[in-house]
């Protein structure tokens, strides 16, 4: 019978060949400054220091200029491992597959990250004794989807990105258990099938490999499944759960041999998947070792009782608990039930063991069968969901995220709520777009309301006034306000939180522009929290947006506001979409703006991404943004000379752009003098991110390409931070190209001037 054990120790993680010690070298000052979070939530760090050694195939060597290029460093081609030192971490190398394989196991751990790199387009399996003893694999096709994918691949293996952390700190997760016998089925939908998902799980076992004699293999290769991971992460920004359901879970993996279990998932820790799935039953010294050779992936123990007699109040439920903590990051524990009072045993069991294991991970348990479906309402850690488009659902009672959500409404779990997009006369054609937030809603099942609204500097139709309503569920703000602007002479956001006024996030302290505001429980800690008004209730919020002027409906006492910033992180999302972020590690930036407000939400990006140096052209830099790197404007020509004669390390890596677009000529200038920049090599691909928006004379986008840029608009920013504002005021997950997608472009653009979406109307 299992027994109590302690709680796992999380000593730093390693995959296979990697010594404990060395393996995932993470800066201790680099993990401290973890401020941002890029595209779907993760955390930035320095991560693995080692030279990058990347193994490509005949006639690839293509492949190890993209990986350098996406690191932002130099290449060189080398014959062998032997002699790769630490030295020469400031280069990606490359080595044939050819001489791969004879010097591969001399390799120097401490100093070495191998990569093979494998063209599927080739031909598959790659070449197994290098898949083997690589310490990662990347499989790539010549599409255009790879090259993200690679950003993606190499910024989460060389731990510069972990979405983990973040995710565990949202209030509910979810992932959707695709059961596509081929993934290439979900590709088209990908989108909708991932609305409000954190985790997309690919059910390997649920895979058909199709033989040549029109038969399906009885499991799929490994060959197979790579080629199925890889097209599912060129397709979702989304991580990715790698599950291997044996037979007796209601899967279809063989169970006769644990050793297949380790193959199978190990491979997939080498793939670079964030979260693998460990079922509790496998032996010991398997689910220790994958948890030993975990890389950076996180892992999921899991448990399933198809038994119908599972109890969760039994010595054996929590003998289960104990035993999955031992290797896990997150512990699910499934059941089959008859009696609806099993849930409420569940909801004590969840409780209870947190109470007596402080330290356990998080903790996914649920329900299974319709007498179940409450508890995946329950469960906010990684909830399973399906989808109508999916072709089966993965297990009995399984929900989607819009049925989980209308049941939560129903339970007066998720009020129904007035959200807006506070705009000015100015800024009409600008985001926000109503039909996209209604379309995000109605996906989600989410009960909200959305208006597009203008905001006036004082009275009714003030930022306060529309904050200040019973039913008032957050808002976007476009153009940002400055903090002290929303601030100056309001009684209500002065009086929230007893008195303190709003919580700021650090990126507004920082940026002191505020482009969100989210409505949060009052801390309970807060003295004096009674009401000053009609506190929330289910019950009462259900009225409209247009209800008349009263002031019972005035924002609840027991609610508090954050103001945030969602803009610097669609444009930390942006720099880091085809690049890893050490990329910009201590390099140094240019930017552009008339104005320190329009400059700020980048240069705190900048600062995310521990850029070095940053010259300034137009602004000047506030106090607070100043002390993160060295700032020098560019004042003269001779500084711009300077600036332009120096070699890769010290000049301009990257150039934003802020000023307005009637400004776009002498932004071009700029770009070219720096694209054509003396002391640069051709080996490194610059940035530029142009945030202008609207017509205008030319394109310094276009410039930027000609010269040798890897250029970004305002409408990658855009939809990045779209996605940003929405994870923010409900708490889901949109995918970015779900925001970027024609309906967000046209279809808003066109309903707003049908429909006159610009209401004029006044808050309640
Ligand atoms: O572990 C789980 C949970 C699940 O079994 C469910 O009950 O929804 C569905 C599986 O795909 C997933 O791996």
């Amino acid at each position: 019978m299992l027994t109590q054990v302690p709680m796992p120790v999380h000593r730093p993680s390693t995959n296979g060949a990697v010594t404990p010690d060395v393996a995932m070298d993470i800066d201790s000052k680099a993990a401290s400054s973890m401020i941002g979070d890029v595209g779907t939530g993760s955390r930035l760090q320095r991560g693995d220091t080692r030279t990058a050694v990347i193994i490509y195939g005949p006639g690839q060597e293509n492949i190890v200029s993209i990986f350098a290029d996406v690191l932002g460093k130099p290449f060189r081609l080398a014959d062998s491992f032997q002699g790769v030192l630490t030295t020469e971490q400031e280069l990606v190398l490359g080595i044939s597959a050819d001489s791969a394989r004879i010097s591969m196991n001399t390799r120097d751990r401490k100093a070495v990250v191998a990569i093979n790199a494998h063209n599927v387009d080739l031909g598959m399996p790659p070449d197994t004794y290098l898949s083997a003893h690589c310490d990662y694999e990347f499989l790539y096709t010549d599409t255009r989807f790879s090259r993200r994918d690679l950003a993606r691949f190499i910024a989460f293996t060389l731990g510069q990105i972990s979405h983990h952390e973040t995710l565990m700190a949202k209030p509910r997760t979810f992932f959707i258990s695709t059961t596509f016998p081929d993934v290439r089925a979900a590709l088209p939908n990908i989108e909708l099938l991932t609305v409000g998902c954190d985790a997309v799980e690919l059910r390997v076992d649920l895979l058909k490999e199709p033989l040549r004699d029109g038969a399906f293999a009885q499991i799929p290769s490994l060959s197979y499944v790579g080629e199925q991971i890889m097209l599912l992460r060129q397709r979702t920004e989304l991580p990715i759960i790698y599950t291997t359901r044996c037979t007796t879970e209601n899967g279809r993996f063989p169970m006769d041999d644990p050793n297949l279990f380790y193959e199978y998932l190990y491979r997939a820790i080498q793939w670079g998947v964030e979260y693998i799935d460990v079922e509790v039953w496998l032996p010991e010294d398997i689910r220790r070792k994958l948890f030993e050779n975990r890389g950076n992936s996180h892992i999921m123990s899991a448990f399933h009782d198809f038994s119908g007699t599972f109890k969760w109040p039994s010595a054996y439920a929590q003998s289960v608990f104990v035993e999955s903590c031992k290797y896990a990051h997150i512990v699910k524990m499934i059941a089959i039930i008859n009696d609806h009072n099993d849930n409420f045993e569940l909801e004590y069991f969840r409780s209870k063991m947190r109470a007596e294991y402080p330290e356990s991970p998080p903790f996914s348990g649920l329900n299974m069968g319709e007498t179940g479906q409450i508890s995946r309402t329950f469960n906010k850690v990684f909830t399973p969901i399906t989808h109508p488009l999916l072709p089966i659902i993965a297990a009995p009672g399984q929900m989607s995220a819009a049925e989980i959500n209308a049941a939560l409404a129903s339970l007066g779990q998720l009020p129904k709520s007035s959200i807006y997009g506070i705009t000015t006369s100015s800024s009409r054609i600008q985001v926000p777009h109503a039909p996209f937030y209604e379309k995000c809603f109605n996906e989600l099942g989410l009960p909200h309301q959305f208006a597009v609204v203008e905001r006036q500097m004082k009275g009714p139709l003030s930022v306060e006034a529309w904050c200040n309503q019973r039913t008032f569920g957050g808002a976007s703000l476009n153009p940002a306000a400055s903090f002290t602007s929303l601030m100056h002479n309001s009684i209500f956001f002065a009086k929230l939180n007893n008195g303190t006024g709003p919580t700021i996030t650090e990126a507004v302290r920082m940026i002191g522009m505020v482009d969100t505001i989210v409505v949060q429980p009052k801390p309970a800690s807060s003295p004096g929290s009674a009401p000053s008004s009609i506190p929330s209730s289910p019950h009462r919020r259900s009225e409209s947006l247009s209800s008349s002027p009263n002031n019972a409906y005035r924002f609840p006492a027991s609610s508090s506001l954050l103001f945030d910033n969602a803009s610097w992180r669609g444009i930390l999302s942006t720099l880091t979409r085809d690049l890893a972020p050490s990329a910009y590690f201590g390099r140094t930036a240019v930017v552009l703006a008339s104005h320190a407000d329009d400059a700020a939400s980048a240069m705190y990006a900048l600062k995310a991404l521990r850029v070095g140096k940053v010259y300034t052209v137009g602004f000047k830099t506030p106090l607070a943004l100043a002390r993160s790197f060295k700032v020098e404007p560019f004042n003269s020509l001779e500084s711009l000379q300077r600036a332009r004669a120096m070699g890769d390390d010290a000049g301009p890596f990257v150039l934003i752009s802020a000023l307005g677009p009637e400004k776009s000529t002498l932004v071009g200038m700029l770009v070219r003098l720096f694209g054509g920049a003396r002391g640069s090599s051709s080996q490194i691909r610059k940035v530029f991110l142009d945030l202008a928006d609207g017509p205008r004379k030319g394109d310094p986008g276009a410039i930027a390409e000609q010269c040798g840029f890897a250029a970004y608009g305002v409408d990658d920013t855009t939809a990045f931070t779209t996605a940003e504002t929405v994870r923010l005021l409900v708490g889901q997950n949109v995918p970015y190209s779900f925001c970027r997608s024609p309906i967000f472009e046209v279809e808003t653009h066109t309903l707003e001037h049908l429909s006159g979406r610009h209401m004029s109307m006044s808050p309640a």
